[in-house]
C-alpha cells in the first residue's frame, strides 16, 4: 500500500470529525509502535519528521523505516515535515515524496510570514503535496536553546481569527497552526491550565464565515504529560520538575470538536519510552542488551499511542472509511 495523501486524511477527518495523531518519528521502535497501535486500532495516521529527526536518523533510513512500515500494514499513513525553517528543506522533502510540509515562518512579521509560505505553496502544489503554515507564536520552549524557556516566544502571540483568514488566503497554505495557549515540551504549565477554546472556536468561524469552508486546523504542543510517567521517570532516578502540567486530555477532546484535524504528540512519546528504560534499567542493573530495554520502551509508547487515537482523537476505527 503506497503513502496515503494527507489532504484525503484531512477530507474523511473532517467529515467525520475525528482529529488524526500527528506522532514525531525519531527511530525505529518509535515508529514501529506508532504503526502497531494505530493497525490494532484502525486508526489513520500522520508520521512527522523534524530537522532534527532527519539529522539524528538520517533522511534515507527515515525513508527506507517508513516505506517498511507501509508496505507492512494496511492503515492509511501519511509523512509530513514537522516545523520546516526553509524552502530549502520543504523542497528536499517534497522532492523525497512527503505529502505535506510545515513551514513554520511564524517567528517573521506577517508579510514576510505569508511571502515565505507562498514560496513553499508554489512548488508543493506543483508537487502534489499540501502545505500547513502556522501564524501567532506557541507560549515557551518553541525553538528553545534555554533549558525551559523559549528563546524568543516566551509571550507568545496568539492567533487573532481575522488575521488568520487573511493570512489562509494570501499565503494559499492548506492548513494553519494556531497558537491558543499551548507549547511545546514538557514544561508547558505549572498546575493546570487550559486552551483558548473559545479563540479556537472563533478562528474556525472566522474561516468559516470568509468562504474557506471546514477549514483544517492544526494543535502543536498537544502532549498532555501524562503525571504518572513523569512520576515513574523521577522514581527511577530521572530528575523532570514534578509540578510540570501539559494540555488537558479534555481539551484536546474539545479542540477535536471544534475542528482541528491534525493534532501533534512528540513529548508524550518521549516520556513513555524514557520512563520504560530508566525502569528497565533500574530493575535489571546488570542487563545490557537493547533489546530487553527498547522493546519494553517500545510496548509503552505503543500503549500510550492507542490511548491517544482510542479515547483522545476518536481515529480509532476510522482507517478504511
Ligand atoms: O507540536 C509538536 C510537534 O510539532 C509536539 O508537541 P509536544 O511537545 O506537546 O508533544
Ligand atoms: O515541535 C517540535 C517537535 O517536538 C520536534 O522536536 P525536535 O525538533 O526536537 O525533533
Ligand atoms: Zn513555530
Ligand atoms: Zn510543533
Amino acid at each position: 500500500m503506497p503513502l496515503t495523501h494527507t489532504k484525503d486524511l484531512f477530507a474523511k477527518a473532517l467529515k467525520g470529525k475525528y482529529a488524526l495523531g500527528a506522532f514525531n518519528v525519531n527511530n525505529m521502535e518509535l515508529l514501529q509502535a506508532i504503526i502497531e497501535a494505530c493497525e490494532e486500532e484502525k486508526a489513520p495516521v500522520m508520521l512527522q519528521i523534524s530537522k532534527g529527526a532527519r539529522q539524528y536518523a538520517n533522511p534515507v533510513y527515515l525513508k527506507k523505516l517508513i516505506e517498511a512500515a507501509v508496505s507492512l500494514s494496511n492503515i492509511p499513513i501519511a509523512v509530513h515535515l514537522d516545523h520546516g525553517d526553509s524552502f530549502e528543506l520543504c523542497k528536499e522533502c517534497i522532492d523525497e515524496g512527503f505529502t505535506s510540509v510545515m513551514i513554520d515562518a511564524s517567528h517573521d512579521p506577517f508579510e514576510k510570514n505569508v511571502e515565505t509560505c507562498r514560496k513553499v505553496v508554489e512548488y508543493a502544489h506543483k508537487h502534489n503535496c499540501v502545505v500547513e503554515g502556522e501564524l501567532g507564536m506557541l507560549v515557551g520552549a518553541q525553538h528553545d536553546d534555554g533549558e525551559e524557556g523559549g528563546a524568543y516566544s516566551k509571550g507568545g502571540a496568539y492567533t487573532h481569527p481575522e488575521e488568520a483568514v487573511q493570512f489562509v488566503k494570501q499565503s494559499g497554505v492548506d492548513s494553519l497552526a494556531v497558537a491558543i495557549g499551548n507549547s511545546h515540551g514538557a514544561y508547558k504549565f505549572k498546575g493546570e491550565q487550559h486552551l483558548d477554546l473559545e479563540r479556537l472556536k472563533a478562528i474556525k468561524k472566522a474561516l468559516m464565515d470568509a468562504g474557506l469552508g471546514d477549514y483544517p486546523l492544526v494543535l502543536h504542543g498537544a502532549s498532555s504529560v501524562p503525571k504518572d510517567l513523569v512520576t515513574e521517570i523521577n522514581k527511577y532516578g530521572g530528575k523532570m520538575g514534578e509540578e510540570t502540567a501539559g494540555v488537558p486530555e479534555a481539551d484536546i477532546e474539545i479542540a477535536r470538536r471544534v475542528g482541528c484535524t491534525k493534532v501533534n504528540i512528540d513529548t508524550d512519546l518521549r516520556l513513555a519510552m524514557t520512563a520504560a528504560i530508566r525502569k528497565a534499567f533500574f530493575e535489571n542493573p546488570k542487563e545490557f542488551d537493547p533489546r530487553k530495554y527498547m522493546g519494553p520502551a517500545r510496548t509503552k509508547v505503543k500503549d500510550l499511542v492507542r490511548h491517544k487515537v482510542r479515547n483522545v482523537l476518536c481515529c480509532a476505527g476510522h482507517a478504511f472509511d
